[in-house]
């Protein structure tokens, strides 16, 4: 089975994370997620980034970053799950497909219900905010 490519966003705020919640009619419904999406043809993991997070939320950002990334297997699809450090530039958040979005206090993070590719994702960003404390 080949990987289903996937870009991730990490949007900081100070110490708070902007995480979303898949919609209920999804697969993974109200799972937790960075959100994002799949690389399309002939696109670029950050053009893909920026095009993703304009379409959920209709905000233009830039990706300034890579934190890194993670492989899961969920039996009837392989997720690779590419994680960027990205910047809210301009526009208002508006919640346009997920269930629910919230900016979380790093030290929540660990407490969500996360979808399960994005477990060592998290990990890695702890990892990466203690390392640059
Ligand atoms: N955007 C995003 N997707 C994630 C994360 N973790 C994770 O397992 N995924 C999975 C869910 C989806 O299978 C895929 C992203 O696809 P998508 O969000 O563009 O579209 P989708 O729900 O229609 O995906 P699918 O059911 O067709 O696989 O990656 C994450 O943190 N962010």
């Amino acid at each position: 089975m080949k990987p289903i490519q996937v870009s991730a966003a990490i949007i900081r705020k100070g110490d708070f994370i902007l995480v979303a919640q898949r919609n209920h009619h999804d697969d993974l419904g109200l799972k937790w997620e960075f959100p994002g999406g799949k690389i399309e043809a002939n696109e670029t993991d950050e053009e893909c980034m920026v095009r993703e997070l304009h379409e959920e939320f209709g905000i233009q950002s830039k990706v300034t970053g890579f934190l890194g990334e993670s492989t899961h297997n969920y039996g009837s699809k392989i997720v690779c799950l590419k994680a960027f450090f990205v910047e809210h530039v301009s526009g208002e958040f508006q919640k346009r497909v997920h269930q629910n979005i919230k900016w979380v206090h790093v030290n929540e993070l660990k407490d969500m219900d996360w979808a399960p590719a994005d477990i060592k994702l998290v990990d890695l960003l702890l990892e990466y905010l203690q390392s640059s404390n």
